[in-house]
Order: C-alpha cells, then sequence, then structure tokens
C-alpha cells in the first residue's frame, strides 16, 4: 500500500475517530512502514470513507510523532499525535480500562481515575480541533466512538456551521450503570453536541435518552421514524439506531474468486482434510467470550462428541490493547487453556485446537470463513460484531452454520443463526452437537436468509440512512432558526 505526503485541504466530509485505517511502525530508516488497523470500525468505515472521498482524522498508532497529512492507498488522512503518557491515560486508561469495560457489562471492574479523565478531555479537544481545521465552511464531520465522547461539543462551539454526526460502535449501558461514572454529566453534554447521535441497537438508544432525560432534556420519543427528538438548549439532538454493516458485495466477490476458493481448499487440506472445520475470529479481548468458548470446546472433546482429526477448531486472536493488565492476563489464560486442551486430547500431528495468534489478510481471513462448516461467535457482549456478518457474506452458496450469541448485536438481525447464552457453556456445548447434526436443508436455510440480510443491508445503506437521517436533523436546526453562520445546507457526500 502506497502514501504519500498530501497538502492539508479541507474537505466538505470529515470522519473523526480515534483510529486511522492505518497503523504506523516504526522501522530503521526513521519512515515508519503501513498495516491496516485492527477492530471492526475501521473495517466498517474505510469503504465509506473510499466512496465519499473526504478526510479520516485519527491516531496512526504511534507516539511522541508528528505525522503530516499524507494519501495512504487512494485515502486522505490526518493523523493526531498522541504522546506515551497520552497513550498510556487517554487510550489505555480511560477509553479502555473505564468507558470499555463500563459500557460493556462490567465484565471487568472498570477503573475510575481522575488524571486518566484530564487527559481524556485533552486529547478529546486536540481531535475537535483537528476536525475544526479540516472542515470545510458547512462540512458533515462524522465523529465515532467511545474515545471520542467529548468531541461534538466541542466542535459544536468551534464551528457552528458544521453538522456533527457521532455514532457509537460499542453499546450504551443503562443508567444505573452509566451513572456511575463521576463525569457522567460532561460525556452526555458532549455526545448532545451532534445533530445526530446514533447506536447500534434501539436499546442502546433508549438508555441514552433515558439519561439524558434525568440530565434534565426534554424527550419526545421515537416516533413513526423510531428517531427520538432530545431537546438541549434551544435546540434539538436526534437519536436513533443504525446498526453497522459489512462491504458484503465485495467480500462476497472475494469470497468467490479462485484465489480465495484455492485458498479455502487448501487449508482444509493443510487442517488435515477434517469432516467439519469449525472456527473463531476475534480481536483478544475480554468481551468475545473466548474462554468460556474454550470451555465449551474441552467438553465436547472430553466427551468424545468431537474428535481431533474428523473436526478441526480454529481459533485465530489478533493480538489488541496489549499493555493493559487484563488484556495480558486474559492472553495467558487463554494459551493455557488451549495448551491443556491440545494436551489431553489432540494427538501427534492432529491438534484438537488450531491456534494463532496474529493478524491475517483480508484474503487470507476470507479464505478461512469460505473453508469454515461451522462458525462460534460467542461474545458476552458485543457491539455489532462484524465477523458474524463477514462469515454470511462469504457463504453465497448458503453452506456453512453459524452459531452467535445473543448478546452480540448482530443477533437482532442474523436471524438464521442459532443462538446461544455464551454463559452457558453446557448448552453452547451441545448447540454445536445439534447445529452438527441439523439436517443440511435446514442449515443452508439459514445461511441462505442470513447471506440476503448482510447484501441488503450493508455498510453503504448503512452510511445512506445515518447519514440520511443526519441531514433531516440539520435541515430541523435551520428551520428552528438556530443560527448557522450562513453555511450552505450540506449534502450527503456523494455516493455515501
Ligand atoms: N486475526 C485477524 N486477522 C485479520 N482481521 C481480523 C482478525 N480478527 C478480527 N479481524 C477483523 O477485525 C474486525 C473485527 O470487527 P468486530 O467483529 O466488529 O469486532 P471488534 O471491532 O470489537 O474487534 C473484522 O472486520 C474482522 O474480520
Ligand atoms: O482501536 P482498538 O483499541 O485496537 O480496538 C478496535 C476497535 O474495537 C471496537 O470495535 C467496535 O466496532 C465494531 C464496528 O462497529 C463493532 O462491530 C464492535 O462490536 C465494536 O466493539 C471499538 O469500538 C473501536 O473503536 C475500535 O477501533
Amino acid at each position: 500500500m502506497q502514501s504519500v505526503p498530501c497538502r492539508p485541504q479541507r474537505s466538505d466530509f470529515v470522519v473523526v475517530a480515534n483510529r486511522l485505517p492505518v497503523v504506523g511502525e516504526p522501522t530503521e530508516s526513521g519512515e515508519p512502514s503501513w498495516r491496516r488497523s485492527p477492530g471492526g470500525l475501521v473495517t466498517a468505515l474505510e469503504p465509506v470513507l473510499r466512496r465519499a472521498q473526504g478526510v479520516w482524522i485519527g491516531w496512526a498508532g504511534e507516539c511522541d510523532r508528528r505525522t503530516a497529512p499524507f494519501s495512504h492507498d487512494g485515502m486522505r488522512v490526518h493523523p493526531v499525535s498522541l504522546s506515551a503518557r497520552e497513550l498510556a491515560s487517554y487510550y489505555e486508561g480511560f477509553s479502555n480500562a473505564t468507558v470499555w469495560p463500563l459500557f460493556h457489562d462490567t465484565i471487568v471492574p472498570p477503573t475510575l481515575d481522575r488524571g486518566w479523565w484530564q487527559s481524556y478531555v485533552q486529547v478529546n479537544t486536540r481531535f475537535a480541533e483537528a476536525a475544526a481545521l479540516a472542515a470545510a465552511p458547512g462540512a458533515t464531520v462524522w465523529v465515532h466512538d467511545y474515545q471520542l465522547l467529548l468531541v461534538p461539543a466541542m466542535l459544536r462551539t468551534l464551528r457552528p456551521d458544521v453538522t456533527i454526526g457521532f455514532f457509537l460502535h460499542i453499546p450504551f449501558p443503562p443508567e444505573e450503570l452509566f451513572m456511575q461514572l463521576p463525569w457522567w454529566t460532561e460525556i452526555i453534554d458532549g455526545m448532545l453536541g451532534a445533530d445526530l447521535v446514533g447506536f447500534q441497537l434501539p436499546r442502546d438508544a433508549e438508555n441514552f435518552r433515558r439519561t439524558a432525560a434525568i440530565r434534565g432534556s426534554a424527550i419526545d420519543p421515537p416516533g413513526a421514524d423510531a428517531i427520538g427528538r432530545i431537546h438541549v438548549g434551544g435546540r434539538v439532538a436526534w437519536t436513533g439506531a443504525f446498526p453497522v454493516a459489512v462491504d458484503a458485495a465485495g467480500l462476497t466477490t472475494l469470497a468467490t474468486s479462485a484465489a480465495v476458493r484455492g485458498r479455502a481448499r487448501r487449508i482444509r487440506a493443510e487442517l488435515g482434510q477434517p469432516d467439519t472445520v469449525i472456527l473463531s475470529v476475534d480481536r483478544l479481548d475480554y468481551t468475545k467470550g473466548i474462554p468460556e468458548r474454550l470451555a465449551a470446546l474441552d467438553a465436547l472433546y472430553k466427551q468424545g462428541r468431537l474428535i481431533p482429526g474428523r473436526h478441526a477448531t480454529v481459533q485465530i486472536v489478533t493480538p489488541s490493547r496489549e499493555r493493559i493488565p487484563q488484556y495480558r492476563e486474559l492472553r495467558r489464560r487463554i494459551e493455557i487453556e488451549v495448551g491443556h486442551i491440545n494436551g489431553a486430547y489432540g494427538a501427534l500431528g492432529r491438534p484438537a485446537v488450531h491456534y494463532l495468534h496474529r493478524s491475517v489478510g483480508r484474503e487470507e481471513l476470507a479464505a478461512f470463513l469460505v473453508a469454515t462448516d461451522l462458525m462460534l461467535v460467542t461474545p458476552l457482549r458485543d457491539g455489532m460484531n462484524l465477523v458474524a456478518k463477514e462469515y454470511a457474506a462469504c457463504h453465497p452458496d448458503a453452506d456453512g452454520a453459524l452459531i452467535l450469541s445473543e448478546f452480540a448485536g448482530a443477533a437482532a438481525e442474523l436471524h438464521g443463526a442459532y443462538l446461544v447464552n455464551p454463559y452457558d457453556t453446557d448448552r453452547l456445548a451441545s448447540t454445536v452437537d445439534a447445529v452438527l447434526n441439523d439436517p443440511v436443508a435446514q442449515r443452508s436455510r439459514r445461511m441462505d436468509t442470513m447471506h440476503r440480510q448482510v447484501r441488503r443491508h450493508d455498510v453503504h445503506a448503512w452510511a445512506r440512512s445515518y447519514l440520511g437521517v443526519l441531514h433531516r436533523a440539520r435541515a430541523g436546526r435551520t428551520v428552528l432558526g438556530v443560527s448557522t453562520r450562513g453555511a450552505a445546507l450540506p449534502h450527503a457526500p456523494a455516493g455515501a
């Protein structure tokens, strides 16, 4: 992938997210080499930004280094720098050891630290300033996720002429959890700076509206258009659910290419031509339910319901947030458990669980998804989970089956999945057994339903639907007579 410096130009469409689509890694020459960033946010936004030809503002994954705006593989990116101290306090601290666990059902206890909060405010200010500089008059600025909850209000103060969208990729918790945060009022005010506050699911939007009501805002509950309206200081912020999606057509094309089909066959051969390939692919995160899943596999191998050689189980994990103690501990736990399962039930050349701790390329991942008969996606809590949708997109022939946690956002749409409670490892194990014994025609019907769903509601439909409502919200703002400093009404970016 090619990176070339580019002039900092103002743009009509600006995406602001903690991460850029690429991470810079130091090299001996001093110039970073770039690789794709981990996670579903980047998977979703990259095709949208490419089509809209906007600018992406975010952190380049390096510390204490100022990188000038550049164009990467045809995408214009404006890096925001973080110091090593901010990495620890804003990213690993407040974002990922306070907000992330709190918003994911406190699966691990969140840490409260005032110094982290101050750093979070400082870094959010920097992102808001970068967005204010990059946005052309009357531009649309789309701010993303829990690392930047304060940016919408900060940006509104700096640039009242721009249209501001905010989208939260993770769950929004019920008020009794959210209000444990000593800074919850600042956060609500920050989010309410947007013209439209978007969530993955209606229940997230509902939780948010209830909290805004406690904060003192008057609320118009969703009407026929499923959009709620929150009155804040003479203006109205709209709220609604917009479940994020994948570039399904692109994935289907990739999955049906000769190269990927061939690689999928070779993967099965490398696994020893088993009858059944079972796969999981996750970022290494405690929200993904990996130890619970391994416990179910342990039981299945122990009871002889899975047999190494006949059944090949593959677990691929992307390294994630590796300096945070809970993530390090989780990796240790997973690797001990994989070692235990293989030691107890594997044979020479036939491990029970094939374990890869690395990121793999887009084609290789598609080949794994194609090669898989049964996909296990069993997070304890997940805003959406794009892996589940990617699996469905890669099976246009309706082969394969998906076991999906009822606590993944994707469960609301993927009606063909076999739903499970990931905490109930006995039931998870018996569901694996049941699915493998289900008639092929039934599995195929389920897969077909899911494939059609992800093709119909793809990432471009997601962006169109969000940006369409955002522009209606903005038009409403003008009608209400709130000053827009003479800016023209923005239009949804071309093709988005
Ligand atoms: N080991 C891996 N190698 C390459 N891509 C991966 C790997 N694990 C996950 N991914 C990709 O990262 C994204 C994960 O998104 P998602 O399931 O929404 O969860 P999250 O954003 O929490 O990690 C998907 O696009 C998936 O294909
Ligand atoms: O940036 P990182 O700290 O390395 O983490 C990766 C991303 O993880 C989270 O992804 C979420 O977004 C997905 C797409 O909407 C969704 O499917 C998933 O359920 C979420 O967990 C996080 O929200 C992103 O900000 C991170 O970049």
